[in-house]
């Protein structure tokens, strides 16, 4: 279980930020607009999809835009304790590939709180012919699934064992090889179960047929892990629904790679200019992405934003009266239910929210804490087991808690932008995908002040 007053310490990476901080409190833009111009840092799920696939593939690949947070950091650092080479550069990374041998056959790799690698890793290590690892995750990490991946590993073939609780990390993953063949994963508690298995099945002895009987929450996510597959040259074969995939036997070629940048994190930006009534331009992310969470662009339009869609940029001119009284399943795009949650606050009528159980299982359960921190706020919220209603009000002053989760602090940030008094506790959480969080809502000119420990 989470302990409010107990962030933990050890998975805020070398790259994180405001280790000193003990909150900060964001104050309403009142003369000044937000009006600015921002650059994004890379995708978290490109950047760790693309850094383990090249140190699985045969010669060395260049990946430009990386992201450099927590989540990025325990990866690299991952691949380092492996014995693959690389080297970081501002955002660029140079990777020399081990063709699918693990120069460290015995190793032991902490992940810190990253989903990526706690279901991405663990079949890239299968696939190996020899090897003994163990894999440690953070404390709410090792409260997260694996088990649909893990079962899926060990059907193929695979050797990966639980070393504390059934179904959880710490892992002890054993070299030995994928079979290949037949092989069934649910996707209804994580698309990421699918993207891992997907990402090793190239290196099994036979081809892999991958079904899935279930669903998939976020399908875009499987999408872009075949996608980037395909880029390091590996192309499956897939029905329309992504229910059934095939992937051949074969393996991941060097390659120099320009990554995206974050939408997850752009969206941020979006409804900041959105309750504000400002304007932010994103200058470097194409509406054509992959990224699920692109599609709030469509959201803030329905309620009465003005986004404009360049070759290679966004921008969103926010309104006075920000449209609600509608009901969205966040399925596809789950990650921005907090940011949606946040904006609700200050929309004309209550916005309902479903279809995202699945965020009970992130960094926090998401949907009892934004309705716990929102009620601390005073607004009326309903929560249901997959999601939740949130009703237009007037917040008050109030500390509130981040829950060690960043998309609980940057989306409630967001509410201090409009009404004073808002502090939130533990900023430096944002370290997991956005360690300049902050500094960025500075530089479009949000007031952030910052109280040390
Ligand atoms: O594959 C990925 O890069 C991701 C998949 C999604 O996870 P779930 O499918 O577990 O919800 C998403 O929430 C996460 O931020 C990134
Ligand atoms: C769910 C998230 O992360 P993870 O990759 O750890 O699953 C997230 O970033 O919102």
């Amino acid at each position: 279980m989470f302990h409010l007053s107990n962030p933990d310490l050890k998975a805020r990476s070398p790259w994180a930020t405001l280790r000193n901080v003990s909150s900060v409190e964001i104050s309403p833009i009142e003369k000044q607009e937000v009006n600015g111009e921002i650059r994004i840092p890379g995708s978290k799920s490109f950047t760790n999809r693309a850094l383990i696939i090249a140190a699985l593939a045969k010669g060395p690949s260049t990946l430009t835009g990386i992201l450099k947070s927590d989540d990025s950091y325990w990866c690299i650092d991952a691949l380092n304790k492996l014995g693959v080479k690389t080297e970081v550069t501002d955002d660029v990374v140079t990777v020399q590939g081990c063709h699918s041998k693990w120069p460290n056959e015995q190793a032991n790799l902490y992940i810190g709180a990253a989903g990526t690698i706690a279901r991405f890793l663990p079949g890239a290590l299968a696939i190996a012919k020899n090897g003994n690892w163990i894999l440690e995750a953070s404390n709410r990490m090792s409260e997260r699934p694996v088990e649909p991946l893990v079962n899926a590993i060990n059907d193929l073939g695979g050797s990966i064992e639980y070393l504390n609780t059934e179904g959880f990390f710490p892992l002890q993953v054993k070299g030995g090889g994928l079979k290949g063949g037949p092989v069934s994963i649910s996707g209804k508690v994580s698309s990421q179960f699918l993207s891992g298995l997907l990402l090793a099945s190239p290196y099994s002895k036979t081809d892999v047929t991958v079904t899935t009987p279930d669903y998939i929450v976020q399908h875009a996510y499987v999408k872009i892990t075949l996608d980037l597959m395909e880029k390091f040259g590996v192309k499956a074969s897939y029905s329309d629904d992504l229910t059934k995939i095939i992937i051949p036997s074969t393996e991941y070629l060097g390659r120099n790679l320009q990554l995206e940048a974050d939408a997850s994190t752009a969206s941020y930006f979006l409804a900041l200019a959105a309750i504000t009534n400002g304007r932010i331009k994103i200058t470097n992310l194409n509406v054509k992405t992959n990224q699920p969470d692109i599609k709030m662009i469509d959201v803030f339009e329905n309620m009465g934003c003005k986004v404009t869609r360049g070759e290679k940029y966004i921008e969103l001119i926010g309104t006075p009266n920000l449209k609600g009284g509608f009901e969205i399943s966040m399925k596809e795009m789950s990650d921005q239910t907090l940011t949606l949650a946040s904006l609700a606050v200050f929309a004309s009528g209550p916005i309902t929210m479903r279809g995202v159980e699945h965020i009970r299982h992130h960094e926090s359960d998401r949907i009892s804490a934004i309705c716990t921190e929102l009620t601390k706020l005073g607004i009326k919220v309903e929560e249901y087991e997959d999601g939740l209603t949130v009703y237009p009000g007037t917040p008050h002053p109030a500390t509130l808690e981040s829950y060690d989760d960043h998309r609980v602090a940057m989306s409630l940030a967001l509410i201090g932008t409009k009404v004073p008094g808002i502090v939130i506790k533990d900023p430096g959480c944002v370290s997991k995908t956005c360690p300049s969080y902050f500094d960025l809502l500075s530089h479009v000119g949000v007031n952030v002040q910052y109280f040390d420990k």
